[in-house]
């Protein structure tokens, strides 16, 4: 409790609002990485940084956040990941990194540089760089699983991963559609939980994730359209927000224009508003996504509910490509990512930018600094 109320006093003499955590801009690189500094080194909360699927970019960006210190600075971080990938990824950009190899999580201490633990081989010599594969895929869950069965038992405090591949984890046989569920179901969590996007004071939740556009107006319901309203504002209020406003998305072309173009707002989403206004949740809509998002940055709202993952990617990812975080949202384990994937075209090739990832880092460093 003390030293939740530290971080407070450090965040609220920052913004100017007692014991705020995350409004105003707090998802810029400079606030998140004010609002994660000043802790002592043992009070650093101890983050599992996993290095990602190793035909993308992860390794490199994972690996150049260590060598610019950002890792050190806001936690007490452990590397997990095939440690000859880490090394190559050190020599390959030639970066100069503190490091120490661990068997496991009971030995690890911080004397010596980032302590690294192998986890999921993804030899060097072995996978195929720029191209979706499945020992990358079935690294990437080994990696998952272990952190998890490390927050499960204490010994860390949350996670943040370098970009991981969808498409190689299904072709190494994940029971999972995404991470996101992956995370849920491996901590049993029970509640609404989803992704999370967050581009400075924009956060978003989402009905629908990673399905097919054809299938997007039947998975619409009243009861998922009031969950992802529930998890915004859930989320908001633990993130310091006292009265977070929520704007919801319509699924058509002008909201559907009265039924002409659509049916979904009056049948769905609508009477989802109302269930959730009922509850004591400010949600308005729904709105024509073209224009909503343009008031959420204006800041008329703080949260907006998109109906499916490109509605409200596609806003965020032009407005700042470089600077989105991807939260886990609704777990009780502290999770990020980074807002782009793993980058194929541009894989091993030094010039990714890490700025994304620094974000989602220094996130997970504060959400895992409260839990502590
Ligand atoms: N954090 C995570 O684990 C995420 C994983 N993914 C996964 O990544 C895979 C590929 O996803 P895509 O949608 O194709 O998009 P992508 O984000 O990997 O790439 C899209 C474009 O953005 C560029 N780009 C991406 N990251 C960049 C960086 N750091 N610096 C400069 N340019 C960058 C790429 O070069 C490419 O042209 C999929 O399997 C997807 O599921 C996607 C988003 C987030
Ligand atoms: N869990 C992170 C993730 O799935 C990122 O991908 P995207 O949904 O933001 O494209």
């Amino acid at each position: 409790m003390i030293k939740k109320l530290r971080l407070g006093i450090h965040l609220g003499i920052h913004l100017g609002i007692p014991y705020v955590v995350l409004p105003g801009n707090a998802g810029r690189t400079e606030d998140l990485r004010k609002a994660v500094g000043g802790l002592e080194k043992n009070e650093k909360p101890v983050v599992a940084v996993l290095i990602g699927d190793g035909s993308g970019v992860g390794p490199e960006l994972t690996a150049k956040l260590a060598a610019k210190g950002i890792l050190n600075e806001h936690a007490r971080p452990v590397v997990m990941g095939d440690v000859h990938l880490w090394k190559y990824a050190l020599e390959t950009f030639d970066l100069n990194v503190n490091w120490k190899l661990f068997d496991s999580m009971d030995t690890v201490d911080w004397e010596h540089g980032i302590p690294v633990i192998h986890v999921g081989d993804q030899d060097p010599g072995m996978i195929e760089k720029g191209k979706v594969n499945q020992i990358c895929g079935k690294a990437c869950l080994d990696m998952i699983c272990y952190a998890v069965s490390l927050f499960k038992n204490g010994k860390i405090q949350g996670v943040c991963y370098a970009p991981l591949n969808k498409g190689a984890m299904k072709l190494a046989d994940s029971p999972a559609a995404s991470e996101t569920e992956l995370f849920s179901m491996l901590l049993g969590q029970e509640g609404e939980c989803g992704e999370i996007n967050m581009l400075d004071q924009v956060w978003t939740t989402r009905v629908t994730s990673h399905i097919p556009v054809s299938a997007i107006s039947s998975q619409l319901t009243v009861d998922g359209i009031v969950q992802a309203i529930c998890l915004a504002d859930k989320t908001l209020k633990k993130a310091g927000y006292r009265h977070p406003k929520i704007g919801v998305c319509a699924l058509n072309p002008h909201a559907g224009e009265g039924g002409l173009c659509g049916d979904e707002e009056g049948r769905v989403i609508s009477p989802a508003i109302r269930e959730a206004s009922g509850r004591g949740i400010d949600a308005q809509g729904p709105f024509a996504s073209d224009t909503l998002f343009k008031q959420a940055f204006d800041g008329t709202y703080n949260a907006v509910v998109t109906m499916y993952h490109d509605q409200g990617q596609i806003a965020l990812k032009l407005k700042g490509f470089e600077r989105g975080i991807t939260i886990v949202g609704g777990l009780n384990m502290p999770a990020t990512t980074c807002a782009h994937g793993t980058a194929h075209d541009i894989a091993w090739k030094g010039i990714a930018s890490t700025q994304s990832l620094e974000n989602a880092f220094c996130m997970v460093c504060r959400m895992a600094g409260e839990s502590i």
